[in-house]
């Protein structure tokens, strides 16, 4: 097994300051849970997966606090899809022990996926219910009664601007639709923690800002949302507490103050956390770009 240099402080010489006598390292918050003794959220213990060669996720441990809005934040190909497939016990991790609300994930499935809400990367859907229909089915495949069902549903569909269009076909609604219908699926039973592979993309800046309405009236509940995105604003301005990924490895994991420590910003910790240094156009690179033609 490859030596795992992320640890809960983040010191892996990839840009976190590990001076204990002067400032916490990022990411030595205390466990999650650890304040109020109640269990984390979501414990990932020595994950690791890996497709032939490529080694997706290294072998990250990670405690996500219960009622936090929590960001996952890393670069392309960084492994945060790959994590979040495998939390949510759609990809099997080739080693390593997940729980949710202490449960875990590949031993007791079902009590698993009847406290969470997905809403996966390349979100695929029953094309040819309409809207409505296709909140019906989920929430009876859930279990919940015919007429709670249909009040969820009306509420959700009012609420996330999609009520004139319940009645369409899912083929035939736009990206920000589906991703609106996709986030109404994953909250129809009221999970206790919700994962979201980039919710924000395609979607308009209003539905976005219907969006963040609905998810911090639901943390504010007490429930968890973990999300992906690139986007580091929209991270620091919704997350109360984040995970930095690079190479399938954790670089720094903590309250948003903690992981963005003295930098300006997340951006700015960001690119520090994962060595954006040298992927920049020298010079001499893309020289050809703009030139004479
Ligand atoms: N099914 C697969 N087969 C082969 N390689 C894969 C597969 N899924 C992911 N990978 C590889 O694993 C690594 C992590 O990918 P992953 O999609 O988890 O990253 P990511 O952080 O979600 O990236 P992005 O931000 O671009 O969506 C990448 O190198 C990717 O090419």
């Amino acid at each position: 097994m490859p030596d795992q240099t992320q640890s809960s402080g983040g010191t892996d010489g990839a840009g976190t300051v590990p001076s204990a006598d002067v400032a916490p390292p990022r990411g030595a918050a205390p466990p999650a849970g650890g304040v109020t003794g109640a269990p984390a959220a979501v414990r990932v213990e020595g994950l690791w997966k890996r497709f032939g060669e490529q080694i997706a996720v290294a072998g990250i441990d990670l405690e996500l606090p219960a009622g936090r809005f929590i960001g996952l934040v890393g670069p392309n190909g960084a492994g945060k899809t790959t994590t979040l497939s495998m939390v949510t016990g759609l990809l099997r991790p080739d080693m390593g022990r997940i729980e949710v609300g202490g449960h875990d994930v590949w031993r007791d499935p079902v009590e698993v996926k009847s406290r969470i809400g997905v809403l996966p990367e390349g979100l695929r859907l029953f094309e040819r219910l309409s809207g409505r229909e296709l909140l019906a089915y989920n929430g009876r495949l859930r279990g919940l009664p015919g007429a709670e069902v249909d009040k969820r549903a009306t509420q959700l569909l009012d609420v996330l601007d999609l009520a004139g269009a319940q009645h369409k076909l899912v083929v035939d609604y736009s990206t920000g639709m589906r991703k609106k219908i996709g986030l109404a699926t994953a909250l129809l039973h009221n999970p206790e923690v919700l994962f979201l592979d980039e919710p924000f993309e395609g979607v308009d800046p209003v539905s976005a800002q219907t969006i963040r309405g609905v998810l911090e009236r639901y943390t504010r509940s007490g429930a968890t949302v973990v999300f992906s995105s690139h986007v580091m604003e929209l991270v620091e301005s919704l997350c109360d507490w984040v995970a930095v990924m690079a190479a399938g490895r954790i670089r720094a994991h903590g309250t948003l103050a903690e992981v963005r420590g003295d930098a300006a910003s997340l951006q700015d910790a960001f690119l520090e956390l994962v060595g954006a240094g040298g992927r920049y156009a020298t010079e001499d690179s893309l020289d050809w770009l703009g030139g004479a033609r």
